[in-house]
């Protein structure tokens, strides 16, 4: 790195138009990193709406030698914000880290590393448990202690006459139409009790609003096809929510792009609706990695998961607060050693779990079990058991403290993220 970088971070409020300029800049090059088009003046105000709504912090590295040719445009970004994470036994605030880009003019020279590094230093100076992110490829966040914690599916579900549920999802709610324009308070008060009972999810940032209002972000303009259904239940609130669009075509499919429920009858009403859309014989969209619509159709092949990446990573900051609020499915006691590179969560614990909940006191004694940092992660939100993670080497004891281990940390309904940020 050379004394022509200036790292700086943006202050959105001041409107000069030399920062003007730069947050323009900073857009420019998030877009550009992503491979994205250029950003509209409409596109850009909402964006900054947005960006200041969920008080983002933006981070960026200019480099002063580039000749007055994009001096505006930083050749690294870096983001975060927090938002609400239901850790299963209590809702956490959730450090998100977002808009990680480096021109390919300056990429593999550490701008990348010193951003993470700093930034995860300001997320434990802050006090958070975790930070969080999704990653555009598998390879990078694991050296600085992130683990794949979740997955999200792709399916593909043959909506003819094939498709049948086991039981109708009848409990006295109802699949509305609504005006995109009109269906963010619905959504978003569905969305509330998706969460509350949701291990995994993730509260939504702003740009969710304008979307499911209307506005196509990728298209940067209003969005003439995009259709909202919303469930009300049986206490006649919104507890679902399907956005969607029709896609004619030799095959005319609905293309589901979020999908929200709050009860288990809720998500089965919203299948039952996407499956009793005329002229359309297929619906593709996202689903949970462990989807009930599979146990709920009588011919379970309709359904076939064309993909099912990772998607939300967890990096664990505060050993203590991150095992205290995720859930614990026995009573007992074992000496949990933790080691961490980057040293934020490395400890050695002993956690005491009783009625679902455990405390975690910091240890002298000899640990019964030991793994990394990214292994917590990866295991923080139930959807990977010890036994694979034992029997891949990163969960290490003898075989009682194993046992005793997996009877702690492994139970509940399989976490689901659908937060895109
Ligand atoms: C949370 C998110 O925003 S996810 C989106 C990430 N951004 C993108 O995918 C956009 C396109 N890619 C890029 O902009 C860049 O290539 C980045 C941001 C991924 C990497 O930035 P760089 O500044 O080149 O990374 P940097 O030089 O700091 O590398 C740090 C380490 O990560 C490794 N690394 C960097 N990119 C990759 C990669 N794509 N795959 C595997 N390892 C990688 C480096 O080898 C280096 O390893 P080491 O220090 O352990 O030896």
């Amino acid at each position: 790195m050379t004394d022509d970088l200036i790292f700086t971070t943006l202050d959105l409020d001041d409107e000069s138009p030399a920062n003007t300029a730069r947050v323009a800049g900073w857009l420019d090059a998030v877009m550009r990193g992503f491979h994205q088009g250029r950003a509209t003046d409409g596109f850009r105000t909402r964006w900054l709406a947005v960006a200041r709504a969920d008080g983002v912090v933006n981070r960026g590295v200019w480099d002063t030698s580039s000749l007055g040719l994009s001096s505006d445009v930083p050749v690294a970004t870096f983001a975060h914000f927090t938002k609400p994470l239901n850790a299963g036994a209590a809702v956490v605030d959730a450090w998100m880290i977002s808009d990680v880009t480096v021109a390919p003019t300056h990429r593999r020279r550490g701008l990348m590393r010193r951003l993470m590094t700093e930034n995860l230093d300001s997320a434990v100076a802050a006090g958070m448990p975790v930070a969080v992110l999704t990653a555009s490829e598998g390879g990078i966040y694991q050296r600085f202690g992130f683990g794949p914690a979740t997955r999200e599916a792709r399916v593909r579900v043959d909506t003819s006459s094939a498709f049948r549920l086991r039981h109708a999802p009848d409990d006295g709610g109802r699949v509305v139409m609504a005006d995109p324009a009109e269906s963010w308070p619905a959504a978003s008060a569905a969305f509330a009790r998706h969460h509350e009972t949701t291990r995994g999810a993730l509260a939504r940032p702003t740009f969710y609003e304008h979307w499911i209002s209307g506005y196509d972000w990728d298209e940067q303009g209003e969005s003439r096809r995009q259709r909202v259904g919303v469930r009300v239940g049986p206490d006649g609130q919104p507890d679902g929510y399907v956005v969607y669009e029709v896609k004619r075509g030799d095959e005319t499919e609905v293309k589901v792009s979020d999908l929200v429920a709050g009860t288990p009858t809720a998500y089965l009403a919203l299948w039952q609706f996407l499956a009793d859309i005329d002229l359309a014989r297929v619906v593709v969209g996202p689903a949970p990695a462990v989807d009930p619509l599979a146990h709920a159709l009588v011919d379970h092949r309709v359904r076939r998961v064309t993909s099912l990446p990772d998607h939300l990573w967890v990096r664990v900051l505060d050993l203590a607060a991150a095992l205290e609020a995720r859930p614990w499915f026995a009573d007992g006691s074992l000496v949990l050693r933790v080691e961490d590179p980057l040293g934020h969560a490395d400890g050695t614990v002993r956690l005491t779990a009783e009625g679902g909940r455990a405390t975690a006191a910091p240890s002298t004694e000899r640990p019964d079990i030991t793994l990394d940092v990214e292994t917590l992660g990866t295991m923080w939100l139930g959807d990977v058991a010890v036994d694979p993670l034992a029997r891949a080497g990163r969960v290490t004891g003898d075989d009682a403290a194993l046992a005793r281990f997996a009877a702690l940390a492994d139970g509940g309904p399989s976490p689901y993220c659908s937060t895109h940020f």
